[in-house]
């Protein structure tokens, strides 16, 4: 399974939405890694010019790959598996409505479960799990990686 052979990640968000500002959007972000930098040796790093491990961006229908967006709906987002040059990119469907709440499409849970997949997580068939493949709100005050999926990261950077 492909992962990272690195400590540090760089990660550039190129794209914001305006659903939220670009401070809500950096900060959100943040503390999706921080879910994984907590249970692991992992540092993430936001850089702002050049090409990052973890190119971010929020688009919809075409955005420069191979799997296009649906409009709202149906997919969410998707992120590659760690490697060179598109590996571990996170693609974010501009269609979607991005909060910070229950409302919408809460931006921590679905970061947090693209990133899994950015660090090398499959879906797991854990209903409680992050990596569970479709998206369910929960209260994100204080959240935690659930236990599956805390196994999971340090299974691979432990
Ligand atoms: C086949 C992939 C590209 C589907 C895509 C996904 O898993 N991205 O990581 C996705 O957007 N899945 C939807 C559900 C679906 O399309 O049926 C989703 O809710 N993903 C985000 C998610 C899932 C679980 C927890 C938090 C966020
Ligand atoms: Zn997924």
């Amino acid at each position: 399974k492909p992962k990272w052979d690195k400590q540090t990640i760089t990660y550039r968000i190129t794209e914001y939405t305006p659903d939220l500002s670009q401070g809500e959007v950096d900060t959100t972000i943040a503390q999706a890694f921080k879910l994984y930098s907590d249970v692991t040796p992992l540092v993430f790093k936001q850089i702002y010019s050049g090409t990052a491990d973890i190119m971010i961006l929020f688009k919809a229908r075409n955005h420069g790959d191979f799997y296009p967006f649906d409009g709202q709906g149906g997919v969410l987002a998707h992120a590659m598996s760690p490697g060179q040059g598109e590996g571990g990119d996170a693609h974010f469907d501009e269609d979607e409505k991005w909060t910070l709440s229950s409302a919408g499409m809460n931006l921590l849970l679905v970061a947090a479960h693209e990133f899994g997949h950015a660090l090398g997580l499959d879906h797991s068939q854990d209903p409680s799990a992050l990596m569970y493949p479709t998206y369910k709100y929960v209260n994100t005050h204080g959240y935690q990686l659930p236990m599956d999926d805390k196994r999971g990261i340090q299974a691979l950077y432990g």
